[in-house]
C-alpha cells in the first residue's frame, strides 16, 4: 500500500481527486461534511450529488468525522469551496502537525480578508511550516478526470521538494503533473478565470457569438496578469496552465458550472434563480466581488470584472454593461509592455 491521504471535502473536486490517488496505489480517508454522502459511499460505492457514474474503489474510506479522518496521514488534500475553507481549516488544525505536507486544490479568495487559500492556511494551521505547503491547479474538470481523460496540471510551492513530492503522489499515465515555484500566480490563475468564464457565459447566453467570447478571453487574462503581477505573481505562469489553460477549459467546457452560471445570467436570470438552480459551487460570483475589491486595492483596472460585478450585484444590465465595455476611451493592445519595450516605428 502507498501513502495516506486525508481528503478534505467530498464534493466534485475532492472525489475526483481522491480517485487519482487511489489508482495510484494510496489509501485515501475522504472527509464529507454531511452523513448522507458518507452512507452513500459506505452503501452503493457512488458520490451521486457530486460526480454520478463514477464507482468509488474500497480504499477511499468516507467519514464525517475530521479527526478521524486526519487520524493516520502522510499528505492532506484540502479541496472544498472557498467559502467554507477557512472555517474548515480552523476545525482540522488541531490535527496538522508542523511536518505534514499540505496541498489545496480550492479556486477563491478568502471572503473575509480577501486572502488566497494558502494564506488562509498558513493563518489558521500556524504551526505548518511553509515550506511543507501547495496549491494544485491547472485546466481540469473533476467529471472528465474521473474518467481518467488525459489531463495536465500544476502543482506550486515555495519548496521544490514539496512540489516533487506532490507531483510524485498525484502524476500517473492520465493525470500529468507540471512544478512551479509561483504560487501567487497559480492560485490566482485559478481563482480568477472563474469571473471571466462566467462573462463568457453571459456573453454567450445573450447570443454574441465567438468574437467576443475570444475578446472576453483575451482581454480578460489581460487583467488577470495585471492584477495577478500587482499582487506578486510571475507574469510566465498566465501563459501556463494555471493562467490561460485553465481559462480556455472553463470558458468553453460543458462541464464548467461558472460559465453555466453566466449563461443562465445572459438568458435573464436572476442571481438568485441561478444559484438555487445549480447544486454545485459557482466560485466566480464570490470571485468577483473579492476581485473588484482587490482591483481597488491594488489600483489596478479591471474594466471586465468590473463589468460583470456591476451586473452581478448592481442589478446591471447585461447589454448595457457590454455597451460600455465596447465605448471605453482608446487605448493600445498592450499598454504594459509598450511602456516598457515596443516602440512605434514613426
Ligand atoms: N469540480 C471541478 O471540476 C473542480 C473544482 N475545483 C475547485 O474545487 C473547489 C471545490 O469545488 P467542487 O468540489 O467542485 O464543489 P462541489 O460543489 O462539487 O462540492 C462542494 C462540496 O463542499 C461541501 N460544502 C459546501 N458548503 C460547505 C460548508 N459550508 N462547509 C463545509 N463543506 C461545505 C459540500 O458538501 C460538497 O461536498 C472549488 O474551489 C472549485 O473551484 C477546482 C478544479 C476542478
Ligand atoms: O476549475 C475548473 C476547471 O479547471 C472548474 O471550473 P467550474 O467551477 O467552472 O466548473
Amino acid at each position: 500500500m502507498g501513502s495516506s491521504v486525508a481528503v478534505i471535502g467530498a464534493g466534485s473536486w475532492g472525489t475526483a481527486l481522491a480517485l487519482v490517488l487511489a489508482d495510484n496505489g494510496c489509501k485515501v480517508t475522504m472527509w464529507a461534511r454531511r452523513q448522507e454522502v458518507v452512507d452513500e459511499i459506505l452503501a452503493e460505492r457512488t458520490n451521486s450529488r457530486y460526480l454520478p457514474d463514477v464507482t468509488l474503489p474500497e480504499t477511499i474510506s468516507p467519514t464525517s468525522d475530521l479527526e478521524r479522518a486526519l487520524a493516520d496521514h502522510d499528505y492532506v488534500l484540502a479541496a472544498m469551496p472557498s467559502v467554507a475553507f477557512r472555517d474548515t481549516m480552523k476545525q482540522v488544525s488541531p490535527f496538522i502537525h508542523k511536518d505534514t505536507r499540505v496541498i489545496h486544490a480550492t479556486k477563491g479568495f478568502d471572503k473575509e480578508k480577501l486572502n488566497r487559500m494558502s494564506q488562509v492556511i498558513l493563518e489558521e494551521i500556524p504551526q505548518l511550516d511553509a515550506r511543507n505547503l501547495a496549491v494544485l491547479t491547472g485546466p481540469s474538470h473533476a467529471e472528465e478526470v474521473s474518467r481518467r481523460f488525459p489531463t495536465t496540471v500544476v502543482v506550486a510551492s515555495k519548496s521544490r521538494a514539496t512540489a516533487e513530492a506532490f507531483q510524485d503522489l498525484f502524476m500517473n499515465t492520465y493525470f500529468r503533473v507540471y512544478t512551479n515555484p509561483d504560487v501567487v500566480g497559480a492560485e490566482l490563475g485559478g481563482a480568477l478565470k472563474n469571473i471571466i468564464a462566467l462573462g463568457v457565459g453571459l456573453s454567450d447566453g445573450l447570443q454574441f457569438g465567438d468574437n467576443a467570447k475570444a475578446a472576453l478571453m483575451t482581454r480578460g487574462l489581460t487583467e488577470i496578469s495585471r492584477l495577478g503581477i500587482q499582487m506578486g505573481a510571475a507574469q510566465m505562469t498566465f501563459a501556463g496552465l494555471a493562467g490561460i489553460g485553465d481559462l480556455i477549459v472553463t470558458c468553453t467546457s460543458k462541464h464548467s458550472r461558472n460559465w453555466r452560471a453566466g449563461y443562465q445570467l445572459g438568458q435573464g436570470k436572476t442571481v438568485d434563480e441561478v444559484l438555487s438552480s445549480m447544486n454545485m459551487v459557482v466560485e466566480g460570483i464570490h470571485a468577483t466581488k473579492a476581485a473588484y475589491a482587490l482591483s481597488q486595492k491594488h489600483e489596478v483596472i479591471m474594466p471586465i470584472t468590473n463589468a460583470i460585478f456591476h451586473v452581478l450585484f448592481e442589478g446591471k444590465n447585461p447589454r448595457a454593461a457590454v455597451e460600455d465595455l465596447m465605448g471605453r476611451g482608446k487605448t493600445h493592445e498592450m499598454e504594459e509592455v509598450a511602456r516598457m519595450s515596443m516602440r512605434w516605428e514613426e
